[in-house]
C-alpha cells in the first residue's frame, strides 16, 4: 500500500479476498485493508462460515450498508480498488457512498503478493495436482477409438468430485482436427484410430487448482503428427530444465519458442509458454513474451507449449513445475512417453 500511495484498499477480487482473509466464499465477501486492521464484510449467509475460516474481525450486513459501515473511518483517505475487478457499477456505488475518499484504481496487488507460495499452499497444489495424476492414470485406458470426448470428460469429473475435488476449469479434450483449439473443451466427437487426443485437466481442491496437459495416441498416429509430438516435447523439456530462480519469465518462453521454430513450428505455437497457479487458474507470474516477471522460489507455474495445425490437429503437452531455491521440482508425474 505504502509502494501505490494508498492508505488503504477495497479488496473485491473473489480469489484476493480468500487470499487475504481466508474466507472461502470469495465472490460474497469484501475485504478493507487499512494501515494497521483489515475487516471482512459479508452478509448473514456466512455469518459462521466466515468466524471460522477467517481471523479478520467481520462485518456481517449487505451492501449499502457495508460501505456506510466503512465510510467514516475512510474519510480524507486515498483507497485502492481493483480495477481489474470491479465493476462499472460498483465503483459508482463506492463514489455515491464514499464522497470524501479519493478513489485510486490498482491492478496486481494482491496478486503480485500471491505470486510466491506458502508451504501451506504449495501442499494444497500438490495434493491437487498428485489427485489430477491418479485420475488421469485411471482414465488413461478409455482414451480409445469410439469414445467421446464428452464422455471422457465426465468420467473425469465424477473421479475428481468423488475425490472430495472438482474439475479446476472446462475439461479440454481435443481429438483429431478439434486438436487444433487450444481450448477445445470436450464436444460429441468420436475419437478416431489414428487420432492425437489433447487432455488438460485440473483439480481444484481446497480451493487450490492444479493444471496438467497431456496428448495421447490411439492407434498410430500419421507421421507428420508424430513429428509435432517430438518438437513440442523437446520444447517442454528444455524450458522446464531452465526452470530456476532468478530466470526471467520471457527468457523461458523465448527458449521453447526458438525450439519450436527450428521445427517449422514457430508460427503454430499459439500462446504464451505458461503461468502461475494457484488459488486461480491462472495467476502470476506471467510466462509470455512481454512479462516483467522474474523466478522466485515458492512459485507454481506451468510449462505447456503446444503446435496446432488448423484442419489438422494439435498438440500441448504441460507441466505443473514448482520453483525451489536452487531449480525446480516437477508435480505433474503423469508419464508423456505416449507415442
Ligand atoms: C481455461 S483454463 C486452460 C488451462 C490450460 N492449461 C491453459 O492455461 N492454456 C491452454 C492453452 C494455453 C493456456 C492458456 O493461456 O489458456
Amino acid at each position: 500500500m505504502a509502494r501505490a500511495g494508498l492508505d488503504a484498499v477495497w479488496i473485491s477480487d473473489p480469489a484476493n479476498v480468500r487470499a487475504v482473509s481466508g474466507f472461502s466464499s470469495g465472490k460474497d465477501g469484501k475485504v478493507l485493508v487499512t494501515q494497521g486492521a483489515a475487516t471482512l464484510y459479508t452478509d448473514a449467509r456466512y455469518t459462521v462460515q466466515a468466524a471460522e475460516e477467517s481471523p479478520l474481525d467481520a462485518f456481517i450486513a449487505r451492501p449499502p450498508a457495508t460501505l456506510e459501515h466503512a465510510a467514516p473511518g475512510l474519510a480524507g483517505l486515498r483507497v485502492g480498488f481493483e480495477a481489474d475487478h470491479l465493476t462499472v457499477a460498483a465503483l459508482e456505488d463506492l463514489r455515491d457512498h464514499w464522497p470524501q475518499v479519493t478513489l485510486v484504481g490498482v491492478q496486481g496487488l494482491v496478486q503480485s503478493l500471491r505470486a510466491v507460495k506458502t508451504p501451506g499452499e504449495i501442499q494444497a497444489v500438490r495434493d491437487a495436482q498428485a489427485l489430477a495424476d491418479r485420475v488421469f492414470a485411471e482414465v488413461r485406458p478409455l482414451i480409445e477409438a469410439g469414445a467421446r470426448e464428452l464422455d471422457l470428460a465426465s468420467e473425469i469429473e465424477l473421479r475428481l468430485r468423488r475425490a472430495g475435488a472438482q474439475s479446476a476449469f472446462d475439461l479440454i479434450v481435443a481429438s483429431g482436427p478439434r486438436g487444433a483449439m487450444p481450448h477445445g473443451v470436450a464436444s460429441d466427437r468420436v475419437i478416431q484410430d489414428g487420432d492425437l487426443v489433447t487432455v488438460d485437466m485440473g483439480a481444484q481442491l481446497r480451493g487450490y487448482h492444479s493444471d496438467m496437459t497431456r496428448t495421447v495416441a490411439v492407434g498410430t498416429p500419421g507421421a507428420e503428427m508424430a513429428r509435432v509430438y517430438r518438437a513440442v516435447l523437446e520444447a517442454e523439456e528444455a524450458a522446464v530444465r531452465a526452470v530456476k530462480p532468478g530466470v526471467r519469465a520471457a527468457d523461458l518462453d523465448r527458449l521453447a519458442r526458438d525450439i519450436l521454430t527450428g521445427h517449422g513450428l514457430g508460427e503454430a505455437f499459439a500462446h504464451s509458454l505458461g503461468h502461475g497457479v494457484g488459488l486461480e487458474v491462472h495467476e502470476a507470474p506471467s510466462l509470455r513474451g512481454t512479462s516483467d516477471d522474474v523466478l522466485q522460489p515458492g512459485m507454481i507455474i506451468t510449462i505447456e507449449p503446444g503446435a496446432y495445425l488448423p484442419g489438422v490437429g494439435g498438440v500441448r503437452i504441460e507441466d505443473l513445475v514448482l520453483v525451489t531455491e536452487d531449480g525446480y521440482e516437477v508435480l505433474s508425474v503423469s508419464p508423456k512417453e505416449l507415442l
